[in-house]
């Protein structure tokens, strides 16, 4: 398989649950938790909300400019031990302002850890941060400008948090401030949300990828806009399963949607929570599902093209040789 790149994984969705001890005594915060195997028995997802309950709530250990560059270097050394040579990390800024941790600390750890991942660890790395679409519509707003007032250096603005009821539309002033920025845009729909919120999320917020998408299968239509404009869509196999988004990892879509000619691509969502990185997903595709080299490769090729690297980079990497 050719050079990975990983471009849906939620920075705070890597939070191990060692390292939430860890954090918790050096910032001296009380866990309701007796210890790891109790907060392990929590792991437990019926559904996208069961999950972002305990996500929100395990953030708390989360408080300095090092717990952020900490994190991130764990994420980071997990990655290259896989071989992955790219990723481009979301953020979730509102999670922690509204629990009191400022923007500029929260970034100012991660983006010391991203300036320094070519160096330490081989791989490239950029910002994604991300708007909670279940808070209200002038946060966001506000947030934004404070990421632009801080020169947090972001490669583009995406969409989060609890899907169904929150539409994309919602969100049009705001991500249309964030491309006038000069930033990319990318937001999750499609994943317990209905078709309409695909079209919503191309349509009103330029989004020039798709994260999740797989309930663009229902639309035809859909379906055939996605191909042809070559639009990525960032699939995240376990995290569909513990998510309950689909009934089991043998029933998974990803074949169908790969040989439909969609530009689908294989990430980890949350890696410490879903029971795996993204090579542990492409390898359960293997096991379970029985993708080939040759559909491994596919799903390797797609996730360099639908990144935001540059043309020349890009060329390198699809042109390196196969080991
Ligand atoms: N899978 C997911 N969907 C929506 N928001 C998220 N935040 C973290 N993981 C998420
Ligand atoms: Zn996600």
């Amino acid at each position: 398989m050719g050079p990975v790149a990983e471009l849906h994984m939620h920075l705070e969705g890597a939070l191990e649950p060692e390292l939430i001890f860890e954090l918790a005594e050096r910032n001296r915060i009380a866990l309701p938790h007796e210890d790891l195997d109790a907060l392990r028995a929590r792991y437990e997802f019926t559904d996208l909300q069961s999950f972002l309950d305990l996500y929100y709530e395990n953030m708390a250990v989360l408080q300095t400019e090092q717990d952020f560059a900490d994190l991130t270097r764990a994420y980071f050394a997990r990655l290259a031990a896989a071989g992955v040579v790219h990723t481009e990390l979301f953020v979730d800024p509102q999670a922690h302002i509204a629990r009191g941790v400022p923007a500029r600390v929260v970034f100012e750890g991660v983006a010391d850890a991203v300036a320094a991942s070519e160096r330490e660890y081989g791989l490239s790395s950029g910002i994604i941060a991300c708007v909670l679409r279940d808070r209200p519509v002038p946060e966001a707003d506000e947030v934004l400008g404070e990421l632009l007032r801080l020169e947090v250096p972001l490669l583009g603005i995406g969409l989060d948090s609890a899907e169904v009821g929150y539409p994309p539309s919602l969100f049009e002033g705001v991500f249309a401030r964030a491309r006038a920025e000069g930033l990319h845009v990318v937001a999750h729909a499609g994943e317990e949300g209905p078709p309409e919120y695909v079209w919503q999320a191309l349509d009103l917020l330029g989004a020039e990828r798709i994260d999740h998408g797989i309930r663009a299968l229902e639309d035809p239509a859909l379906v055939q806009r996605l191909v042809d404009e070559e639009i990525p869509l960032t699939v995240c196999p376990l995290s569909n399963v513990r998510l309950e988004v689909v009934d089991s990892l043998a029933h998974h879509p990803l074949r169908t949607m790969l040989d439909a000619g969609l530009l689908v691509t294989v990430n980890s969502d949350d890696p410490a929570y879903f029971g795996g990185y993204v090579d542990e997903n492409f390898e359960q595709l293997r096991t379970t599902l029985d993708f080939t080299d040759d559909e491994c490769d596919r799903l390797a090729r797609n996730s360099i093209r639908a990144s935001f690297l540059g043309e020349g980079r890009k060329r390198e990497l699809l042109d390196a040789p196969r080991p």
